[in-house]
């Protein structure tokens, strides 16, 4: 994908999506990854592959280098060697603000707000483009109205589109903290242990959520919670110390004899 500016890429990376089936070819690849800390090695000669239009599951022990792999991915961290090569191009050196413009996206373990602010203004905010003033946010001015509604609507915020996130209940503000990344216009969203402290309920909303976006974008999500993954992956890669263990879909990877060994405890 070619660098552009946000806003002519929005509209590329929309009409891309629409192009793009869900297939057999891989949109990320990771080859021969390392990332070592001193002596401590967090990823180990890691290779995995992201098909396009599929949502991937990244399970594994404490420890075994999940939020390292997406950090490599993103450009937070920088490789100690090996490549990650996303729709064909090589991601390994560039910034995280080049990696997003390129249709990266990704969620937090932690969810950071504005808490004055209201979901519509966080959404504003994250569609904004250099001409947006803080005035025209507040004012609620904005060519993003549509796509604000659009977005409230696929992450169940319409009815708090006027709430301010300190009075957004932690699972809403995990949705909104989702509605943040779509924003942004991705085509590849990773999301970094989505139900971390969501109680059953909000856990079943999250997976309609997610499930909602199957098709528009390729989805590369840690979990913890192997009933949620299993019921929403296509296929499942399991890390274990910063290698991959095996990967599948989600009825032979709880088969897994080493996978019931390092993981599942049985
Ligand atoms: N910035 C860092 N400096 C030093 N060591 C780190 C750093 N980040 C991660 N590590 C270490 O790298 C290893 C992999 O950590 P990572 O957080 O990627 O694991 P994880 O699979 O995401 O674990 P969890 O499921 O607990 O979130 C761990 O031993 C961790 O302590």
């Amino acid at each position: 994908m070619p660098d552009s500016t946000e806003s002519e890429l929005s509209s590329g990376s929309q009409d891309a999506r629409e192009r793009r089936p869900a297939g057999d070819d891989s949109i990320l690849t990771v080859d021969g990854l390392d990332k070592t800390f001193g002596s401590l090695v967090a990823i180990d000669d890691l290779d995995l592959e992201v098909r396009e239009g599929e949502v991937h599951g990244l399970i594994g022990p404490n420890g075994a280098g999940k939020t390292t792999l997406i950090n490599l991915i993103t450009g937070e961290l920088k490789p100690t060697s090996g490549s990650v090569r996303f729709d064909g191009e090589e991601l390994t050196g560039l910034s995280p603000s080049t990696i997003a413009k390129r249709g990266v996206g990704r969620s937090f373990q932690v969810v950071q707000f504005f808490p004055e602010m209201t979901v519509r203004e966080h959404l504003h905010l994250a569609l904004r483009d250099p001409t947006t003033t803080v005035t025209s946010i507040l004012h609620g001015d904005s060519d993003h109205e549509d796509r604000i509604s659009e977005i409230a609507d696929v992450v169940h915020l319409e009815e708090q589109l006027g709430t301010v996130a300190k009075n957004l209940s932690y699972g809403e503000q995990r949705y909104l903290e989702i509605g943040l990344v779509l924003a942004l216009d991705a085509d590849l969203i990773l999301f970094d242990e989505p139900a971390a402290g969501l109680n059953s309920a909000e856990t079943e909303d999250l997976r309609q959520i997610i499930d909602d976006l199957r098709g528009d974008y390729t989805i590369l999500i840690i979990e913890h919670n192997i009933d949620l993954v299993r019921r929403l992956v296509d296929r499942i890669s399991v890390l274990h110390g910063g290698s991959l263990l095996a990967t599948g879909a989600p009825d032979e990877i709880v088969e897994n004899e080493r996978v019931k060994e390092v993981y599942l405890g049985e």
